[in-house]
């Protein structure tokens, strides 16, 4: 797993060859700390040099092996060995030094970078953070502001940006290998102190408070909810007010507490799914590995509507020449101007020029007889599309590719048409198909595997992320999102308001709730898709029960939403209002609340409470059940293509992974019990009908060996008033997002609603202030879930108190983390999050001064003396925030892939900044018993470690 050599006489070389990334597995551990050993204990080696074969230093740790227990030598104790040893080591980096492999070259003396190379701690994106000093060493070599902006967003820099930082000491355009050892050599007999990082003294801005609030209310805005970013920035703080050994101390904590977060594991599923859905398969038993693309050098894209052109621009700025065709000549003059608008700002951006010579324009379909690939993208008319591809079918060489952009239709229809249905599929792009990642890869029944190759390797060329799915109508997205559209719209009905739901959506973590989505997309696409399928207008028969369509459950609030003239922001009004048309701050509108209080009234409906519980269950578990539906028709090969079409297609927030991987999380028996309440009360919606993949899947889930003790006293609980299940939303910090912190008997019981089933968890009877109340002698059987559990434990149980001193030896202070109000100790071996104790201050406190000069390490010995009190005037962190991820940079995409081609828009990338993002749910947490100027009871949540 590393190659040791001695090379120039005097230099050991250690090649680390762990194909495909050299990520740092146990056996290349082992490796490095013997050949390390043996380099320093050689009288003939007088420097070091590591490097990674076949041109990758290192791509990490293994995150493989996140998954089991530590095995092999821990890192950090590996790589220090590099740093006090008394020969100079270098690091030669070429490719890429990604998370520990980027912290394996921070331990090195000096780092030689092959100008092609690029460099990140890219952690933050697994919901983790750099655990191998990277929070600690970064900080001290290249200061707060871009240390801090390099952990927290995981990006990744260029050779001459990490040289501009003062993080490599020299860029080659030679082998860095090569240079490296010329270079080893130079540096024999110098002094190693100044070069090791441990000992430098963090650059301190005198504006630190300031700097990390910024830095925290930034990550909070961009994708409020995850954990890891605001862990970062907990460790930068460390790097600023701590002795280098104190903070990889607190550095190690803060991963502990985020390595078996449901997160985590939720990010590290989402990294590996987007690399397993590359990797199609298709019913005939052809696969990515045994199909050979054709190469595409030339393509035509027909229609130069929002679709169609920002598949040229994509298809553009890879280097593929594109023939652009429009029907009239006033379309076509329009579609060219956008396209070249494009392209000009997509190059400047990069700082590349304009691919416009790799272009063209007609208006005939005659010019398109020579091109590999043609993507048609018109209108959304089965009978429009059926004449171009017979028409394409007479024009193309034989050997033409023919795609269709449809966001539904029937491949199978079109490739019917076509002398050549073999070479014929869907790809399906996702508006505006410049900026979103996702590319459906339709295969229809004729499809041939090279047809497929070639449209899954032609996505990949394009940078999208590409997924093959099979031909049912709506493909898979849009097949599971009318369901979820369809409970939304249900809600309404049955008391809730657009507000209601999209506050409970994005709570959970989507950019933007349905309604909002919708407004944005534009209401008057679906409107019209419904009354061409004859769902809605004239063609409805009158004798129709109104809100019934072929026996099933129809809503039809929508039409009526439309019928007004309301079609979203683009005419100020929509499920929302908005200051004026293109506006895009949605208030909530006194005409929609009175237009479903009319519509309820004028249909008996009586509105009733629904909790945020109601909305989440069933929007989200029938959007798993579809998946479920999707999988057992064949459709996708596996639930990951699922999750990777929601995640990089629908925004789905991917801190939870994908819409089957919380199905999972939440346990599938849950889901399967909830799916059946909702159906036996909502008989009329088959959506709602468990799918029997779903059962297997439930039971599968209760024979795992996730039972345990806490399964069992849950279990034996289980009816009691005081032992309710989770109330939606309030989903316990230990697996999730954080956001709630509030007591949760089921986070005790092992009863999450968020994660597994029964996850083992601790037996609340073992924590020294949490005995299992007895049952209230005044038990009844209603529930009310707006009081929370912990107003209702705090109720039923005096015996919950405060421990009788905070400081007593059991407790041992860790870290304030993430909640204003919460510190986490460490109970009986566990993270625990415990409220604050109240701050007695007779008047509101001014900010304390930062003094610059007491942030240097020297001086920070002194918080080993800090005391509570000071701990409580801390730096108030808001929870955090998600990594910026480039991987899923586009907009949920809801709706937004109706978008006809012929519309005319704004091509500019459209952007969820500044009007989408939710507050904090904590910020706007209710539970003021939670509150510590109204509380002075200790709350304690067990948070499990096992690291
Ligand atoms: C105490 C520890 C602290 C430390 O701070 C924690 C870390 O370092 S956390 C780590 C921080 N590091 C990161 O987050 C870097 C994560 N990796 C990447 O970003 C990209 O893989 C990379 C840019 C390196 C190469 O891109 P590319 O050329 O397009 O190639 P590709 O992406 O298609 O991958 C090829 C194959 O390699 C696999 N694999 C890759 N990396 C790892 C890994 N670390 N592990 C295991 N496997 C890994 C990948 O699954 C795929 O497998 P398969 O079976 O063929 O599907």
């Amino acid at each position: 797993m590393a190659r040791y050599e001695l090379v120039k006489r005097s230099v050991a070389l250690i090649t680390l060859t762990n194909p495909p990334v050299n990520a740092l597995s146990s056996p290349v551990r082992h490796a490095i700390a013997n050949s390390m050993e043996r380099a320093l204990s050689d009288p003939k080696v007088r420097a070091v040099v590591i490097c990674g074969e076949n041109g990758r230093f290192c791509g990490g740790a293994d995150i493989r092996e996140f998954a089991g227990p530590l095995r092999g030598p821990p890192l950090i104790p590996v790589l220090e060995a590099i740093e006090a040893g008394d020969k100079p080591v270098v690091a030669a980096i070429e490719g890429m030094a990604l998370g520990g492999g980027f912290e394996l070259a921070l331990f090195c003396h000096y780092r030689i970078a092959q100008s092609k190379a690029r460099l990140g701690l890219p952690e933050v994106t697994l919901g983790i953070l750099p655990a191998a000093g990277g929070t600690q060493r970064l900080p001290r070599l290249i200061g707060i502001p871009a240390a801090l902006e390099m952990i927290t967003t995981g990006r990744h820099i260029s050779a001459q940006e990490a040289l501009k930082l003062g993080i490599v000491d020299q860029v080659t355009d030679q082998n860095a290998c090569e240079t490296a050892l010329e270079f080893a050599l130079k540096a024999v007999g110098k002094p190693l102190s100044p070069r090791r990082v441990s000992t430098l003294t963090t650059p301190c801005p005198p504006d630190l408070d300031a700097l990390l609030e910024a830095a925290t209310m930034q990550v909070k805005k961009k994708t409020p909810g995850v954990m890891a970013p605001l862990a970062c920035i907990q460790a930068v703080r460390a790097a600023a007010t701590m002795p280098y050994s104190k903070g990889m101390k607190q550095e190690s904590e803060l991963m502990a507490t985020l390595f078996n977060s449901g997160q985590a594991r939720a990010l590290q599923y989402c990294f590996f799914a987007q690399r397993t859905a590359g990797k199609w398969t298709l019913p005939s038993g052809a696969q990515w590995n045994n199909s050979k693309p054709r190469e595409i050098r030339s393509a035509a894209v027909i229609g130069l509507g929002t679709m169609g052109r920002g598949i040229v621009v994509s298809l553009a700025r890879v280097g593929i020449s594109v023939i652009a065709v429009e029907s009239e000549k006033k379309l076509l003059e329009n579609g060219r101007q956008m396209v070249i608008g494009m392209l000009e700002r997509d190059a400047k951006r990069r700082g590349v020029s304009a691919s416009l010579n790799l272009l063209k324009f007609t208006l005939s379909l005659q010019d398109l007889k020579d091109v590999d690939l043609v993507i048609e993208a018109v209108f959304e008319d089965m009978a429009l599309k059926k004449r171009v591809f017979q028409e394409l079918s007479k024009v193309c060489r034989p050997g033409t590719l023919l795609c269709t952009n449809t966001s539904g239709l029937d491949v199978d229809a079109l490739a019917g048409v076509t002398d050549r249905p073999h070479l014929v599929a869907g790809m399906h792009f996702f508006s505006p198909a410049h900026v979103m990642k996702l590319l459906e890869v339709v295969c229809g029944p004729r499809s041939s595997s090279e047809t497929i190759a070639t449209a899954m390797s032609l996505g990949k060329k394009m940078g999208k992320v590409s997924v093959a799915v099979g031909n049912c109508p709506g493909f898979v997205g849009n097949r599971m999102l009318k369901p979820y559209l369809d409970q939304a719209t249900f809600l309404l009905e049955e008391g809730a308001t657009p507000e209601q739901i999209d506050k409970a959506l994005e709570d959970f973590g989507f950019a933007m709730g349905v309604f909002r989505m919708s407004d944005l997309a534009g209401l008057d696409v679906g409107w019209r898709v419904r009354k061409e399928s004859g769902l809605t207008g004239p063609d409805v028969d009158p004798k129709n029960p109104p809100r019934k369509r072929q026996g099933r459950r129809y809503c039809p609030i929508p039409d009526m939403v439309c019928e007004q003239g309301r079609f979203g922001q683009k005419t100020g009004r929509g499920w929302y209002k908005y200051d004026k048309p293109g506006d895009t701050n949605a208030k909530p509108d006194p005409l929609i609340q009175n237009l479903l209080e009319t519509y309820r009234s004028r249909y008996g409906i009586q509105p009733r409470n629904i909790s945020d519980q109601e909305i989440i269950e069933r929007c989200l578990f029938v959007l798993a059940n579809e998946g479920f539906r999707i999988l057992e028709d064949g459709m996708a090969a596996r639930p990951e293509d699922i999750d990777v079409i929601y995640l990089f297609g629908y925004a789905f927030p991917r801190h939870r992974g994908g819409p089957m991987f919380y199905a999972s999380m939440v346990g599938l028996e849950r889901v399967l019990e909830r799916l059946e309440h909702y159906h036996q009360a909502h008989p009329d919606v088959p959506h709602l009908e468990p799918i029997t993949m779903a059962y297997t899947g439930a039971q599968k889930a209760l024979k795992s060996d996730k039972l345990d003790e806490a399964q069992a006293l849950a279990k034996s609980c289980a009816g009691r008033p005081d032992f309710l299940p989770c109330d939606g939303l309030s989903i316990c910090a230990t697996h999730s997002h954080g956001k709630c912190f509030k007591l949760h008997w089921c986070c005790h019981l092992g009863w999450c609603h968020c994660k597994y089933v029964y996850q083992p968890m601790t037996n609340v009877a073992q924590l020294p202030s949490t005995p299992v109340p007895a049952a209230p002698s005044d038990c009844t059987d209603t529930i009310d879930l707006s009081i929370s559990l912990t107003e209702r434990f705090l109720r039923i149980s005096p015996c919950f108190l405060p421990p009788p001193c905070p400081e007593s030896p059991k407790y041992c202070n860790i870290a304030e983390l993430f909640i204003d109000d919460y510190i986490v100790k460490r109970i009986n071996g566990k993270m625990c999050y415990v409220q604050r104790p109240p701050i007695h201050t007779e008047a509101p406190s001014t900010p304390p001064q930062i003094n610059p000069a007491s942030l240097t390490p020297q001086k920070q010995h002194t918080e080993d003396k800090q005391t509570v009190e000071e701990t409580v005037k801390g730096p108030k962190m808001g929870h955090c925030s998600s990594p910026s991820s480039s991987e899923d940079s586009g907009i949920n995409a809801l709706g937004g892939h109706y978008l006809e081609s012929c519309e005319e828009e704004s091509e500019d990338e459209l952007s969820t900044d500044g009007h989408s993002s939710p507050g904090s749910l904590w910020d706007q947490d209710e539970c003021t018993l939670l509150s510590p100027s109204k509380s002075i009871v200790e709350i304690i949540e067990n948070i499990e470690t096992t690291v």
